[in-house]
């Protein structure tokens, strides 16, 4: 019998997300999020591989990619709240989440606002702080000034390390074409979750299975706040050798690897350090 393929778009609280969702009944599903002023695509290549022996999530956070950007500002609540009503619409009853940078902050947020639905979390170059409420404030005045198509070489300049605009340029250069075409507003109305969220005591209560990965050239989330994100959890950081912020992208081999090790862990009952 065929598994029917599910619609590219899906309406939550409103908001239309564009999602690929690949099921695989009877296996795990880990559902991906990705950066702010990326898309679901910066997962494509880890989750090609994964999709061999796991249902695979890979969605647009509102203001990002195909989905809608509602005007105003969000909260990481908001992308909480559209995150669960995915998996509903999606009839998933939980999920290992993905998660990199403002992703991974939604993936702790779920997690304890929903633990019932997070079987496990593999946070990426995120934190549970990430920068501080004045740069957000100054990145959010200066994309309403019309500054994001400016900012965008900068930004991407932090997702890779040097090697990766020498030896992959086209695909640099399309990163810098994702992140300046992202809408402004819904770019804007994540950097106010961005600015306002500070899961710190949040995250430190959670009992979730976790494992935390980090590039070592990582200079937007540091390999230090990732350390101290995984001291939070009790779980340890993995340090990945020549990558920067967006390791699935850089060094998705590697970061498959590390995603098999926790689901292996999930599946033996125990959680990797
Ligand atoms: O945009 C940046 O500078 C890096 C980043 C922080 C949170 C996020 O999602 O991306």
């Amino acid at each position: 019998m065929s598994i029917p393929v599910p619609a590219p778009f899906t309406e939550v609280r409103g908001v239309s997300l564009h999602v690929r969702y690949r099921p695989r009944p009877g296996a795990r599903t880990v559902l991906f999020l990705n950066a702010l002023g990326s898309d679901g695509r910066i997962w494509d290549g880890v989750a090609a591989e994964l999709g061999g022996t796991c249902g695979t999530i890979q969605y647009d956070q509102r203001g990002q990619g195909l989905s809608d950007a509602p005007p105003g500002e969000y909260t990481l609540r908001d992308h909480t709240a559209d995150l669960i009503g995915l998996l509903d619409a999606l009839g998933v009853e939980r999920a290992v989440l993905a998660g990199v940078s403002v992703g991974g902050l939604i993936a702790q947020d779920v997690a304890a606002a929903h633990p019932e639905r997070v079987a496990g979390l593999v946070l990426c170059g995120t934190g549970a702080r990430i920068g501080t409420p004045d740069a957000w404030q100054q990145r959010i005045e200066a994309v309403r000034a019309g500054r994001l198509a400016d900012l965008a070489p900068g930004i991407v300049g932090r997702w890779f390390t040097p090697a990766f605009f020498v030896g992959r340029p086209a695909e640099a250069r399309g990163y810098v074409n994702m992140l300046a075409r992202t809408s402004p507003q819904g770019y804007v109305g994540t950097c106010a979750a961005l600015r306002d969220a500070d899961l710190r005591e949040q995250t430190a209560a959670l009992s979730v299975p976790a494992v935390v990965l980090c590039g070592e050239a990582d200079e937007s989330t540091p390999p230090d706040l990732n350390r101290d994100l995984a001291t939070r959890l009790g779980t340890d950081l993995h340090v990945i050798p020549d990558a920067a912020h967006l390791t699935g992208v850089e060094r998705p081999r590697v970061v498959i690897d590390h995603i098999r090790a926790f689901l292996a862990s999930l599946d033996a009952g125990k959680t990797v350090s």
